[in-house]
C-alpha cells in the first residue's frame, strides 16, 4: 500500500462521531465549507439525479432557528420547563455549523426511490468523513426536528423533501471513547453457491 492509501484508510478507520455539544468554533471558513460540500456531493447517484441538497445553518441563524423550534415545540406540547426550553433554544447552536442534508428522492420511471435515499445517506457519510479529513469533527443527527412538518416548513422544504439528517460540524474538544463495533464475523459472510 502506498503512503497515500495508508493515510486514507487510517482516516476511515479512526473517524468517529463527536457529540454535537462538544463541538467548538471556529466553523470551517467559506472555502473549506465549499470543499467539504463538494466532497460530500461526490457520491454514487444512479441516474445523475442529485436527489439531495444542502441547507446551511450558521452564525446567528442558529439562535433564530432555536427560537422557532421552541415555538413549534411549545405549540405542540404546551409550555416547556426551563431545561427543555434551553434545549430547544440551543439545539442548533451546539456546533458552529449545521448542514442539513435534504433528500429530494421522488418517484422516477427508472431509478427506485430507495436508491435515491441511499445516495442521500452517502452524502451525509461523505460529509462526516470530509470534515474529519479537514481536521474537524462532526455528528449526524436527526432528532425530532427532522420529522416535524412545521420544522420542514420553517426551513423551506418542498413537497416530497425530507431531512436525511443534520450534520453538526466544529472543532473537536474531546476524544470520545471508542464504541463497540460489530464483529466482522457476525456481519460478513461469503456465498459459495455450493
Ligand atoms: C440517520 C441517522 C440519524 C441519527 N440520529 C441520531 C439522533 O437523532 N440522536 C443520536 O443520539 N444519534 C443519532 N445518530 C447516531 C450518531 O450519528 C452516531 O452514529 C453515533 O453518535 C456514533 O457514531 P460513530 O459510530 O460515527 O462514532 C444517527 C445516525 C444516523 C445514521
Amino acid at each position: 500500500m502506498t503512503q497515500e492509501t495508508n493515510d486514507a484508510l487510517r482516516l476511515l478507520l479512526t473517524r468517529r462521531s463527536h457529540p454535537a455539544i462538544s463541538l467548538e468554533g471556529p466553523a470551517p471558513d467559506e472555502e473549506t465549507l465549499n470543499t467539504l460540500l463538494t466532497a460530500a456531493s461526490r457520491v454514487p447517484d444512479h441516474g445523475k439525479l442529485a436527489p439531495w441538497r444542502f441547507l446551511i445553518i450558521r452564525g446567528e441563524a442558529r439562535q433564530r432557528a432555536g427560537e422557532r423550534l421552541l415555538a413549534i415545540a411549545e405549540q405542540k406540547n404546551g409550555p416547556l420547563g426551563d431545561d427543555l426550553r434551553k434545549q430547544e433554544l440551543e439545539r442548533f447552536s451546539r456546533a458552529p455549523l449545521v448542514v442539513a442534508v435534504i433528500s429530494r428522492a421522488a418517484v422516477h420511471p427508472k431509478i427506485p426511490v430507495w436508491e435515491q435515499e441511499l445516495s442521500a445517506g452517502a452524502v451525509c457519510m461523505n460529509l462526516l468523513t470530509a470534515a474529519h479529513a479537514a481536521g474537524f469533527a462532526a455528528q449526524w443527527l436527526t432528532e425530532w426536528p427532522a420529522f416535524d412538518p412545521d420544522v420542514a416548513n420553517l426551513f423551506g422544504m418542498q413537497e416530497g423533501e425530507r431531512f436525511a439528517g443534520f450534520v453538526y460540524i466544529g472543532r473537536p474538544t474531546v476524544q470520545p471513547a471508542e464504541r463497540p463495533r460489530p464483529e466482522l464475523s457476525e456481519i460478513a459472510s461469503t456465498w459459495t453457491g455450493e
